[in-house]
C-alpha cells in the first residue's frame, strides 16, 4: 500500500464505512452490495483485457457476450431485485454500456408503463425472457428534439385490422436508437398515428424487426449500425427504414389511448403520457450524474495524495500535489457536488416513483412539475458532472490523458447525458415554461406546492420587485445561504417573466416573445434547480446523527454553496470575504479528502483506474498495463520502420 494513502487514510476524522452505509441506505446494504459485486470480481468469465485494446468490432462482441453472460448468472443466482441487478450489471459493465442498455432502460419500461393488462400478458413474458430484445426508437435523421414533427406513420387499416408502419423520407429514417444495429428484433417506434384519415399525433408501437429465430431484417425493414461515435463503442446504435411494415392493431401501447377495431380512436387522458419513459430515464440520468463525478473525483483526488510534484517551499521534498490550494480548487467543490447530486439522485428517483404512483391511480396533477424537474435537474446535473470530469481528468496531468486512467472512458460515456433523454437547452427551456406559469399564479395569489412554493414566499415576503431586495448572507450558516438561492431563483424567474412580458408588450408573437427571452428563461431555470440541489443537500444533513460525517458533509455543502455563489456572483452581491472562507473550507475538507472518495467504496474493478486505485500503487500498475498494449506485443511495427530507415 501506498504510504502517502496510507497516512491520507489515517488522518481522516470520520468513519468511512458509517458514510458508506448512510450513502446506501444502511450497513446491511452496503454488505449486500458488496456481496454481489464480488460476484463479478470474482468470476472468472468476466476478467478480461481493457476493451482499450480491442476493435469496435470485438468490443461489440465482448459487450453481447458479456450481457448474455449476466442474464445467465443473474438468473443462477436467483438475483432479481432490480436494485440488486443494478448493482451487478454496473460492476460488470465497469464504465462501459452494453448492446442490450436499451431494451433494459427504455424497451422494458416502455411495455411496464404503457401496455394494457392483455399486452402485458403477452409482451413481458417474451420481453423478460429477452426472447424479444427492444429498443426505443424514436429520434429520426431530421429530428430529435421536436417530437411533434416525427415524419414515421402508422396508418390504420380497419380492413386487416392492421397498421402499416413507413419512414416516407430520408429524414423520418429512424436514427440512434440503441441496440438498433445489430441487436434487438423489435422496437418501441413512435410514429403519428392516421385512423379514418386523421392525424391523431405521435404514439408508440410494438414493431418486430428481425425474425425471432434467424435474426434477420423482416420483409420491408432496412437496418443497421450508423458508424463509430466519440464513445459508446459497445452499442450498435442503429437506423431503422420502415416500408409498408404491417402490424397487427394489439400492437399498439394502448393503456392511455385505443384505436378500435372499426378504426375510431379513443384519446388519452393526456397526450404527454406516451413521453413517460423519457421522464423516467431523466430522472434516473440525475443518478447517473451523481456516479460519473463520484468515480471522477476518487480517481483524481487519490491520485493527487500519492502525485509528488514541483517545489512548494525551496530545499523541501516535492509535495503531494493535493496540498496545492489551487488543486483543492478544483477538486474540492467537484467532490462537493458529488454528494449533493448523490442526494438529488435519491430524491428524484423517490419523487419519480411517488408521482408515477399516483398517475397510475388516475391521478395526473402532479405530472407538469415531475416533468420539469427531471428535465431541469437532467440537464442541471449533467452539464455540472460533464465539465467536472474533464476537470478531474487535466487534474491528473498527463497521465489522466491515459484509458488506463479511467477517466476518457468515463467522459466519453457520460457526455452524451446532455444531448439524449433531452438536450439539456431544450430542457432548461420546459422547465422554464413551468416556472413562468407558476410564478403567474403566485403573482394571481394561487398557493404554489413542491418545489416552486418558494414563489408565493418571496410574494408574500415584500410586494416590491424580488429583485430589488438587499441580499444578506451568513456564509458560516447553510440555511442562510439556502435563502440566498432561494432568492436568486425567485428573482432570475421574476426577471425572465418580466422579460417575456416586455416583449409581448413590444407586441410581437408569444412565439417570438420567447425565443427573445430564451437566456433569461434558461438562466431562472439553472437558479431554480441550483436551489433545489442547495436546498436538498441541507435538508440530508438534517437526517444525519454521527455528528463526525454531519460534520465533513456540513463542510462540504458550505463550500457547495459559496463556490456556487462565487461562479454566479453577478447573480448574488459578490461578497469579497466568501473567497477567504472558501479558502478556508478547502483547509478543512483537505485532510479528509481521501477518505470522502473512499466511503463512495468503488472497488478498483468498477474504477477500472490505474491512477484511482485503492492501493495508490499508481506507476507500477501503469508500466504493466502499457505492457499489455497490442501494439507492443510484436516487434514487428518497428522491424517494418527499421526496413524503411535502411531503404532510404
Ligand atoms: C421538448 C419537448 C418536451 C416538447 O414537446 P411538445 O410536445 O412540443 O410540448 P410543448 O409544446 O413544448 O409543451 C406542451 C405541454 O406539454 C408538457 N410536456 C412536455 N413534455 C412533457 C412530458 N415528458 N411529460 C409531461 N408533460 C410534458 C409541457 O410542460 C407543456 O405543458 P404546458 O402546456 O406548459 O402546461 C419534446 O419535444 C421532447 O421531449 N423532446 C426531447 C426528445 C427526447 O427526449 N428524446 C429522447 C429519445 S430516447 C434517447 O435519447 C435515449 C438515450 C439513450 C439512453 O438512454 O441510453
Ligand atoms: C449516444 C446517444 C444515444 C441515443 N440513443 C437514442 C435512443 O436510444 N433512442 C432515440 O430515440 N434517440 C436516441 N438518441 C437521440 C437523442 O435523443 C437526440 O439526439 C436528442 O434528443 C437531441 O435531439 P437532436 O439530435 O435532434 O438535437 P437538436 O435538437 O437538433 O439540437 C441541436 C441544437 O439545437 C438547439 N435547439 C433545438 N431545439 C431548440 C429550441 N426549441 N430552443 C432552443 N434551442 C433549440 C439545441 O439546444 C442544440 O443546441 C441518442 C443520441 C445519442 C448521442
Amino acid at each position: 500500500m501506498n504510504p502517502d494513502i496510507c497516512r491520507e487514510r489515517e488522518n481522516a476524522t470520520f468513519n468511512t464505512e458509517t458514510l458508506t452505509n448512510m450513502l446506501d441506505g444502511s450497513a446491511e446494504k452496503t454488505r449486500r452490495r458488496r456481496e454481489i459485486e464480488s460476484l463479478v470480481i470474482n468470476d472468472p468469465d468476466f476478467q478480461h483485457d481493457d476493451p482499450n485494446f480491442m476493435s469496435r468490432s470485438e468490443r461489440y462482441d465482448a459487450a453481447v457476450k458479456k450481457s448474455s453472460q449476466m442474464i445467465m448468472k443473474l438468473r443462477d443466482y436467483g438475483i432479481s431485485d432490480p436494485e440488486e441487478i443494478y448493482f451487478y450489471k454496473r460492476t460488470a459493465r465497469r464504465t462501459f454500456h452494453e448492446a442490450f442498455g436499451l431494451h433494459y432502460t427504455m424497451f422494458l419500461p416502455t411495455l411496464y408503463s404503457q401496455c394494457t393488462p392483455e399486452q402485458q400478458k403477452k409482451w413481458l413474458p417474451l420481453a423478460e425472457n429477452f426472447k424479444a430484445l427492444g429498443t426505443y426508437a424514436q429520434t429520426e435523421l431530421g429530428h430529435g428534439t421536436h417530437i411533434r414533427k416525427l415524419e414515421t406513420t402508422a396508418t390504420y387499416d380497419p380492413s386487416t385490422q392492421e397498421f402499416v408502419l413507413n419512414c416516407p423520407t430520408v429524414s423520418s429514417i429512424k436514427w440512434w436508437p440503441g441496440g438498433l444495429g445489430k441487436t434487438s428484433n423489435h422496437a418501441i417506434v413512435l410514429a403519428q398515428l392516421y385512423t379514418l384519415g386523421k392525424c391523431h399525433g405521435l404514439h408508440a408501437f410494438i414493431v418486430p424487426i428481425r425474425c425471432m429465430k434467424t435474426h434477420q431484417p423482416l420483409p420491408g425493414v432496412t437496418v443497421g449500425d450508423i458508424g463509430p461515435k466519440f464513445g459508446f463503442e459497445e452499442v450498435d446504435n442503429g437506423y431503422l427504414k420502415l416500408e409498408n411494415v404491417r402490424i397487427p392493431r394489439e400492437n399498439m401501447l394502448m393503456k392511455y389511448a385505443q384505436v378500435e377495431p372499426d378504426g375510431s380512436y379513443l384519446k388519452p387522458p393526456s397526450d404527454k403520457l406516451t413521453y413517460g419513459t423519457m421522464v423516467f430515464i431523466r430522472a434516473m440520468i440525475v443518478g447517473e450524474s451523481a456516479r460519473a463525478l463520484s468515480k471522477s473525483c476518487t480517481i483524481a483526488i487519490r491520485y493527487s495524495a500519492v502525485r509528488h510534484q514541483s517545489e512548494l517551499r525551496p530545499g523541501e521534498p516535492e509535495p503531494q500535489i493535493l496540498d496545492y490550494q489551487a488543486q483543492q480548487y478544483k477538486l474540492f467543490p467537484l467532490l462537493a457536488a458529488a454528494y449533493a447530486f448523490t442526494f438529488v439522485g435519491q430524491y428524484m428517483s423517490d419523487t419519480y416513483h411517488r408521482i408515477t404512483g399516483h398517475i397510475n391511480q388516475g391521478d395526473f396533477s402532479q405530472l407538469p412539475e415531475l416533468h420539469a424537474l427531471a428535465a431541469g435537474l437532467k440537464a442541471f446535473t449533467t452539464w455540472t458532472a460533464n465539465a467536472g470530469i474533464e476537470v478531474c481528468r487535466m487534474a491528473c496531468g498527463g497521465h489522466g490523458y491515459l484509458c488506463c486512467s479511467g477517466l476518457p472512458d468515463i467522459y466519453v460515456t457520460f457526455t452524451p447525458t446532455c444531448t439524449y433523454e433531452g438536450e439539456n437547452t431544450v430542457m432548461m427551456l420546459q422547465t422554464a415554461r413551468f416556472l413562468v406559469k407558476c410564478y403567474r399564479q403566485a403573482r394571481e395569489g394561487q398557493q404554489l406546492s413542491g418545489t416552486v412554493s418558494y414563489l408565493n414566499e418571496q410574494q408574500r415576503l415584500q410586494p416590491q420587485p424580488v429583485s430589488s431586495r438587499p441580499t444578506v448572507v451568513n456564509i458560516n450558516d447553510l440555511a442562510s445561504l439556502v435563502e440566498a438561492y432561494k432568492l436568486r431563483a425567485a428573482k432570475l424567474v421574476e426577471v425572465a417573466a418580466k422579460s417575456l412580458q416586455g416583449e409581448l408588450q413590444r407586441s410581437i408573437s408569444q412565439e417570438d416573445a420567447w425565443n427573445n427571452s430564451s437566456i433569461e428563461l434558461v438562466r431562472a431555470s439553472d437558479a431554480h434547480c441550483h436551489y433545489v440541489v442547495v436546498e436538498l443537500f441541507a435538508a440530508k444533513l438534517s437526517e444525519i446523527s454521527d455528528t463526525a460525517v454531519h460534520s465533513v458533509l456540513n463542510t462540504l455543502a458550505l463550500l457547495y454553496a459559496l463556490h456556487g455563489i462565487t461562479l454566479n456572483s453577478g447573480d448574488f452581491l459578490q461578497l469579497s470575504q466568501i473567497t477567504q472562507r472558501i479558502k478556508a473550507l478547502l483547509v478543512e475538507i483537505r485532510p479528509n479528502a481521501v477518505a470522502l472518495v473512499d466511503s463512495f467504496d468503488y472497488n478498483d474493478e468498477m474504477l477500472n483506474s490505474v491512477l484511482g486505485r485503492y492501493d495508490g500503487n499508481v506507476y507500477e500498475s501503469m508500466f504493466e498495463w502499457a505492457k499489455r498494449s497490442p501494439l507492443n506485443r510484436t516487434e514487428v511495427r518497428s522491424f517494418i520502420i527499421f526496413n524503411i530507415i535502411q531503404k532510404k
